[in-house]
């Protein structure tokens, strides 16, 4: 901003004439000096004496007559004794006001500065008009300027209203700001009042005692209280409330008073963020911890939680505890059959039918696919019993998945505590052991633990102690079984099955043992044994007869089955054309693209592949056109009935159909008669297995049998 003029500014300092100066010296003065309007007189100290202005003094001395008369004299005959005086520091709108209402006359005489009373220049009415015109000048630049920076510094701040508005409105947060001094509220964002379910018309101006009820007003007004005695940000505890659109939200506010630059508290600004996604996250995360996203039921975590729980009730309190073993009987079948989407249907409605057979303080976990726990508080075994058997009833009805009513029934094992025991690990396995029973004995039933299980778990262990010492020991032999083709009556070919000499307890049935060395990963150690060992026997046998190995299938999890069957041959020189692997439906519907590859890559090499135990499986029979097998054996169970059972007679009738239409070869197993075996021979079956034909032997007496028999 430029500083107000003043008469320092527009005064010139021109020295004084002395008052001994003559009138005719200053007369040349003036004559020389064209610019030169006023001269002061001073004496030496500078105090003024008068003032000369210039045309009035010309005007005297102008003529000779003048000039004669005042020539001579000093200059204080023709001066003006009483001039008009400043101060040098006067602003010259004051002087100006002054004078021109008090003594214009004068001014136009031109004046004398002064400084402390001293001489300090002299002015005239131009050098007056001239500052006063730049002056008038300058503050309406001045002014303009200002009006300028006015109007830029309140749209510059309208711009930071505008966008502090918007940052308020649009923060995901309640933004509640109170005057400090009478808490009434000044602002209120759209967030808050959505929050809060109040418009901000209404709250502005208002106290919260205004809008809410008394004594939620009063904590609020409490916390204010609390936050205005604080110089830090308070955090209050976390509000429960119902927003405008009638949801409930969980809202954490914080407390802030802003203080003005003395210290002095201005506002109080609550900001209110809403938690209600936060917490409910975190209470999903907490649920998927403990609960089993499929079926909604407690996972294997929670209910080692609550099993403790329990089983500290029985401690404390005397209670008595059942642990439920579940497991459903069929769902491998129906899950490698229909798949994972109709197996996940058939787990949720199993959990469905669970829960309307417990009461609601029992406990129901899915401990991971088709196994469930129950852990029920019961007064008597009588009271597991029936839930037990409430629980078989209930799922003995079928599910309807998609139109398909699937059977799956269950096995339950049942645990009591503290009977059978008081640690949780052990009840869990008495429970499953129980259950095993269950399953042995033929499924879909319940069964107490009792204590001789325990001997027969621990065979089991011992068992697959002595499955893994076979392997390195040497106990493992292979039979063969011939296979007749039913035209020509000629052995074609032999399954090889395998025999487990064990030290103590005599043959063991691969039936008992096949399932526990896939169950304990030994299958793929000793099916490779098994292909090594058919190839290299059949090597040696007459071209004309091939040999079949069965491969289970978890073989095609383990090592790459493909670069084993090619190592057996090439070790074994046997030609690929003569071996064949016997496969399950199963190896199609458990992992179909894999495995799919898998066998067409053996196929490839020039092996057949014979699909076995044709029949039993769950699945339809579309797989058939997904793989180019080239034997299909029809299960046991049907050529069993064979000749009189006409169900029996219309299935083989229909397999052999089919199989003819598809110029697959149908070879029927478990052929026990000459009845069986010519019925088969009537309903074009290509071969057939069986003790009638031959039983499974080591090898020499395998092929001697059917020669003997047929005269072969
Ligand atoms: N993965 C592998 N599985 C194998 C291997 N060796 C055998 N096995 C499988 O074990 C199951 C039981 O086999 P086994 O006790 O040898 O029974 C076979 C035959 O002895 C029996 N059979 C043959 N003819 C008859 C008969 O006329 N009556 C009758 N009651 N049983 C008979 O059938 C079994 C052959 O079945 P299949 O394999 O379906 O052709 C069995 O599932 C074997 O597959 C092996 O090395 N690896």
């Amino acid at each position: 901003m430029q500083k107000a003029l003043c008469i320092s500014d527009i005064t010139d300092r021109i020295d004084p004439v002395s008052p001994q100066c003559s009138n005719s010296t200053l007369y040349e003065t003036f004559r020389d000096e064209s610019d030169l309007m006023v001269v002061a007189v001073a004496d030496e100290a500078g105090r003024v004496l008068g003032l000369i202005e210039r045309h009035a003094f010309n005007l005297t001395m102008a003529g000779e007559y003048g000039r004669a008369l005042y020539g001579n004299k000093p200059v204080t005959t023709l001066m003006d004794p009483a001039p008009l005086l400043v101060d040098i520091a006067t602003p010259l709108r004051d002087f100006t006001r002054t004078t021109l209402s008090e003594r214009p006359s004068e001014l136009m005489r031109g004046f004398i500065a002064t400084c402390g009373g001293r001489y300090a220049g002299v002015g005239t009415s131009l050098s007056v008009l001239k500052a006063i015109s730049a002056d008038l000048h300058q503050s309406l630049g001045r002014q303009q300027e200002m009006t300028n920076d006015l109007i830029r510094l309140s749209s510059e701040s309208q711009r930071h209203q505008t966008f502090l508005n918007m940052v308020i409105q649009n923060i995901p947060a309640m933004v509640l700001v109170k005057n400090a001094a009478d808490q009434k509220i000044v602002l209120l964002n759209s967030v808050g009042e959505d929050m809060l379910n109040v418009s901000s018309n209404i709250v502005v101006g208002k106290s919260s005692g205004d809008f809410m009820t008394a004594e939620r007003a009063a904590l609020y007004n409490t916390y204010d209280q609390i936050a205005l005695q604080s110089d830090e940000t308070i955090m209050l505890k976390e509000e429960h409330v119902t927003d405008a659109h009638g949801r409930q939200r969980v809202i954490q506010l914080k407390k802030t008073v802003l203080r003005t630059l003395s210290g002095e508290a201005d506002c109080i600004l609550t900001l209110g963020i809403d938690l209600t996604e936060q917490k409910q996250a975190e209470a999903r995360i907490a649920h998927l911890a403990h609960y089993d996203p499929l079926t909604g039921l407690a996972n294997r975590a929670l209910f080692t939680r609550e099993m403790d729980a329990a089983l500290s009730r029985v401690q404390r309190h005397d209670r008595k505890v059942a642990l439920l073993c579940l497991d459903l009987d069929r769902f491998k079948a129906i899950n490698d059959s229909y798949g994972h989407l109709t197996g996940d249907q058939l787990l949720t409605e199993v959990a469905e039918r669970l829960r309307g057979c417990v009461r609601k303080s029992d406990i129901i976990a899915r401990m991971g696919g088709d196994e469930f726990t129950i852990i029920q508080d019961i007064d008597t075994p009588e009271d597991a019993q029936h839930l037990a058997g409430r629980i078989v009833d209930a799922l003995k009805l079928p599910v309807i998945v998609n139109e398909t009513a699937l059977e799956v029934g269950v096995s339950i094992g049942i645990a009591l505590a503290p009977a059978d025991g008081m640690d949780a690990n052990n009840l869990l396995s008495r429970a499953d052991l129980a259950m095993y029973r269950v399953k042995a004995e033929g499924r879909n039933g319940w069964c107490f633990y009792r204590p001789e299980m325990d001997a027969q778990l621990q065979s089991r262990i011992e068992m697959e102690q002595d499955l893994k010492a076979a392997l390195a020991g040497n106990q493992f032999q292979l039979y063969y079984q011939p296979l007749l083709n039913l035209d020509s009556g000629q052995v074609v070919s032999f399954e090889a099955l395998l025999r487990w000499h064990h030290p103590t307890r005599s043959m063991v049935s691969p039936a008992e043992f096949i399932p526990l060395a896939e169950e304990c990963g030994l299958i793929g150690q000793l099916g490779e044994w098994v292909l090594n060992e058919a190839t290299r026997t059949a090597a040696r046998w007459p071209q004309d007869w091939r040999v079949a190995v069965n491969i289970s299938p978890l073989q095609f999890r383990h090592k790459s089955l493909v670069n084993l069957v090619k190592k057996a041959l090439k070790a074994s020189g046997l030609p690929p054309t003569r071996l064949e692997l016997e496969i399950t439906e199963s190896v199609i519907l458990e992992d179909e693209t894999h495995n799919l590859a898998i066998l067409n890559a053996i196929r490839a090499l020039g092996v057949r592949i014979a699909m076995d135990d044709f029949g039993t499986g769950y699945s339809s029979l579309s797989y058939l056109r997904t793989f180019p097998f080239d034997k299909i054996k029809i299960d046991q169970s049907f050529v069993r009935d064979l000749p009189h059972d006409k169900n029996a007679l219309s299935i083989v009738r229909a397999i052999t159909d089919m199989a003819q239409s598809l110029n697959v070869l149908i070879t029927a197993e478990g052929v026990e008669t000459e009845a069986q075996m010519e019925a088969l021979k009537a309903l074009n079956c290509g071969e057939a297995q069986g003790y009638f034909i031959g039983r499974p032997a080591p090898v020499i007496d395998a092929y001697i049998q059917p020669m003997i028999r047929y005269g072969t």
